[in-house]
């Protein structure tokens, strides 16, 4: 197979009726492209993971994409078009603060660890984020901004002012603010969408070695991790280290100031599990800084009670990786899902429950069907539950048929799945017409696309008949 080098010179390649066109030596536009990453559950260990302790979290099958699509040299203009928030904002490029991001003692490399927002670059940015949405309540606007600033912390951190002019447009099949780290999805898509286009990154490719794979999934990850803080303060980086990684992780950050101690796991037990969205809307920050004040006040208290989720997430990592684990087995499920309710116990005693949550919980044990506990920040947001095997077709149906009574909205999704992929250029063969070539994914046709499902069909990694083998990732594994 030919090897399709990202970084290299055989960009332009495929055309719209999908012949080869010679690259014209004179015309440095890229061709458009997508990069993809998924969302993640976590599945012990949130919130302590914040303070240092161990935490276990596996991508799941619902996935954040991002087209970029370069201008015109002409046009000396950045435009985001993020339709699942209603953020639609252009900035000149030659407006925007590049003296500070390269001054001396500023400027960052794409190799380089940011471990922390530099404040001076925080405040350049501000004037650039005052005008976004100017009409927007309040809370949108926040949100908007948010996700513009980590935008722009990294454009400007990894670019300069002869970058092109280009159009950003994402959309994702996260619910937002349910802690699956929708945030984290839409950081991994634009650190590697930027890392691509400055053309620091090689591949993907399959023949790839996997060490350099790593590298390469290593930079994107660092720079996520950025993308994170701006959105959400005082980010673990465990999110960001699963979107773009993919497949599931032991995870634990015990100095900030240094990579975190991250164990791949490389074949995530295909749990059966659950997914319930409460709709109640939560902010990771607020429910995090609820943590962070609660140890502030009865520092030996919580900091038990960090320490009894981290042996838990410990329990529970050593359990997984036995080999005697079997996901269909009810009595290995039944000791992981005693080790769900102690450390949803342990998190209702943290106070980032929920009543619409502890509501799930008590569905589920009523119907004497598995084991819930929440996930991500809490304060709202989701539920996982792990099923008893064996549960019959009347009791799930009556919890589910009271479950959409009562408003909530379940998921089906896999557990394990693939990280950052990308797809180079924007053309996917969406079916036999365009047997010859491809499918070229162009801005309307993917804000037209029909909710989830019509993003799914457009771009979606998997395909009707499986994987599209046009997406590329990272083959990380030894
Ligand atoms: N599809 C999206 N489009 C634009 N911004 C998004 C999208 N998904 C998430 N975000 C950003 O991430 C924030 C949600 O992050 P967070 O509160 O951590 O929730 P989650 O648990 O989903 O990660 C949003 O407020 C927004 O700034
Ligand atoms: C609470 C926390 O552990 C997980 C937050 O996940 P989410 O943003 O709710 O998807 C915070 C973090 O790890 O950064």
């Amino acid at each position: 197979m030919e090897r399709t080098h990202l970084n290299g010179t055989r960009q332009g390649r495929i055309g719209r009726t999908g012949s080869p066109l010679s690259r014209k030596q004179s015309s440095p536009m890229m061709p458009a492209f997508m990069v993809s990453a998924p969302g993640k559950v976590i599945v012990f260990g949130e919130h302590a993971v914040v303070h240092g302790k161990a935490a276990i979290a596996a991508s799941v099958s619902l996935r954040s994409y991002l087209l970029v699509t370069a201008l015109s040299k002409s046009k000396r203009i950045i435009s985001l078009r993020f339709p699942d928030i209603n953020l639609s904002h252009t900035w000149n490029i030659d407006d925007l603060p590049w003296a500070a991001f390269s001054a001396p003692g500023k400027k960052k490399y794409y190799y380089d660890l940011v471990t922390s927002l530099d404040p001076e670059l925080v405040a350049a940015l501000k004037p650039h984020l005052v005008n976004i949405s100017p009409d927007a309540p309040d809370d949108v606007r926040k949100v908007h901004q948010n996700s513009a600033s980590a935008f722009l912390y990294l454009l400007l951190s990894l670019g300069s002012q002869s970058f092109p002019g280009c159009l950003y447009t994402l959309r994702s099949t996260i619910p937002i603010g349910a802690g699956l780290g929708s945030s984290a999805s839409i950081a991994v898509c634009l650190a590697a969408a930027l890392l691509l286009q400055i053309r620091t990154l090689s591949g993907p490719h399959p023949d790839q070695p996997a060490d350099e794979a790593r590298l390469q999934v290593e930079r994107i990850n660092r720079w996520a991790f950025v993308g994170e803080m701006c959105i959400h303060g005082n980010p673990s980086g465990v999110d960001n280290t699963v979107a773009t990684q993919g497949k599931g992780v032991v995870f634990q950050r015990t100095d900030y100031t240094k990579p975190p101690k991250v164990k791949p796991l490389w074949n995530f037990p295909e749990l059966p599990l659950l997914l319930v969205d409460t709709k109640q809307p939560k902010s990771t920050a607020a429910e995090v800084a609820k943590v962070g004040a609660l140890k502030k006040k009865h520092p030996q208290i919580t900091d038990s009670i960090l320490e009894a989720i981290d042996k838990v997430s410990e329990g529970a990592a050593e359990m997984i990786t036995r080999d005697d684990f079997d996901p269909e087995d009810l009595s290995s499920l039944e000791d992981l899902g005693k080790l769900m309710t102690i450390n949803h116990g342990l998190l209702v005693a943290l106070g980032v429950s929920h009543p619409r949550l502890e509501r799930i919980r008590e569905l589920v044990d009523h119907e004497g069907i598995g084991w819930t506990k929440l996930t991500g920040a809490g304060g709202g947001g989701c539920a996982i539950t792990l099923l008893k095997p064996g549960v019959s077709h009347e009791q799930m149906k009556h919890l589910e048929d009271t479950l959409d009574e009562e408003g909530y909205e379940r998921f089906e999704t896999t557990l394990g799945c693939d990280g950052v992929g990308v797809l180079w250029p924007a053309v996917l063969k969406n079916g036999a017409e365009d047997e010859l070539g491809g499918d070229e994914i162009d801005q309307d046709k993917f804000l037209n696309a029909d909710g989830i499902e019509g993003v799914e069909e457009l771009v979606g990694v998997s395909g009707e008949n499986g994987d599209r083998e046009a997406w590329k990732f990272w083959r990380v594994e030894d």
